[in-house]
């Protein structure tokens, strides 16, 4: 089992802020990871470094066995899976979903060549079906909901088959009906043995999937507890990690959180 990303000490600093201290980290390639934290932990940034898109200031952080700062980038990117607000916003609300999905092969964003592959056709039909977005695929970007929006995404990012998916917030902005979907949806990856290895980044516990393997809590840009999801998602880290007092429950293989209230109040 080799490693798909491996963080020694990396810190990331802009001016006098530090956005990360010191994270060390390791994601195998058949782990699943919750990277969960409050506003402004870092979780971003991380997700930056781990996509390519940002070096470390100071730290070795290596992608898929490649050192950042001695590969190509452009080289290293189009291994790597991404979905996150920041994207989606980029993508052309007039374009055919079909389009969107099958274009991501070619790194761009919408389509712009007459013909692709077969193949790619093929690809970009059954991994739509797979994400229960099959009937979406004659759709424009711009006419779908933000639930059937984070499926295409999530299609998209899988379409040349990343060894890294990497979902910044993909529940942001969806209803308790959309984030469940979603939640299933990404419990089929999660078992699916063939996914790549995974790192799903939230504020909410209640997102994290069964079939999530392993946690990391970030606060101010440090790491509070890191390993499998049962030792990390306990009152005490999940309480330092949001500051707050927490009571903390798993049923169904699901996870809750919900501030402890005075003993009175219970
Ligand atoms: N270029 C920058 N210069 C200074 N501070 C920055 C810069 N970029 C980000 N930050 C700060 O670094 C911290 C971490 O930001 P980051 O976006 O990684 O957090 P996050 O955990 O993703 O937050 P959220 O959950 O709100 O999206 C924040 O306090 C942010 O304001």
């Amino acid at each position: 089992m080799s490693a798909v990303l491996e963080f020694a000490e990396v810190t990331v600093r802009r001016g006098a802020t530090t956005l990360l201290d010191s994270v060390s980290w390791v994601v195998e390639e058949d782990e699943r990871w919750v990277v969960l934290g409050p506003n402004g932990a870092g979780k971003t940034t991380l997700m930056q470094l781990a996509s390519a898109n940002m070096h470390p200031t100071s730290g070795v952080a290596a992608i898929l066995d490649e050192v950042l700062g001695a590969v190509d980038v452009f080289e290293l990117r189009p291994r790597i899976g991404v979905t996150s607000a920041a994207i989606a916003e980029r993508l052309p609300r007039d374009e055919l979903v079909r389009d969107l999905v099958v274009s991501s092969v070619y790194g761009v964003l919408g389509r712009w060549r007459e013909h692709y592959d077969e193949l790619d056709h093929d690809r970009a039909r059954s991994l739509l079906t797979e994400l229960g977005a099959g009937n979406l695929i004659d759709r424009t970007f711009g006419t779908l909901s933000e639930g059937e929006r984070k499926r295409v995404q999530i299609a998209r990012a899988l379409m040349s088959d990343p060894e890294l998916l990497l979902l910044d917030e993909p529940a942001a902005g969806l209803d308790l009906g959309g984030r469940e979907d979603l939640v299933s949806t990404l419990e089929m990856l999660a078992f699916d043995p063939g996914s790549p290895a995974t790192v799903l980044v939230s504020h909410h516990v209640e997102e994290i999937p069964p079939g999530f393997t392993h946690g990391l809590l970030l606060r101010q840009g440090r790491v509070v507890a890191q390993g499998p999801l049962d030792e990390v998602i306990t009152e005490p880290l999940l309480g330092q990690t949001f500051g707050m007092p927490l009571v903390v429950t798993k049923e169904d293989g699901r996870y809750a959180a919900r501030r402890r209230r005075g003993r009175r109040q219970d």
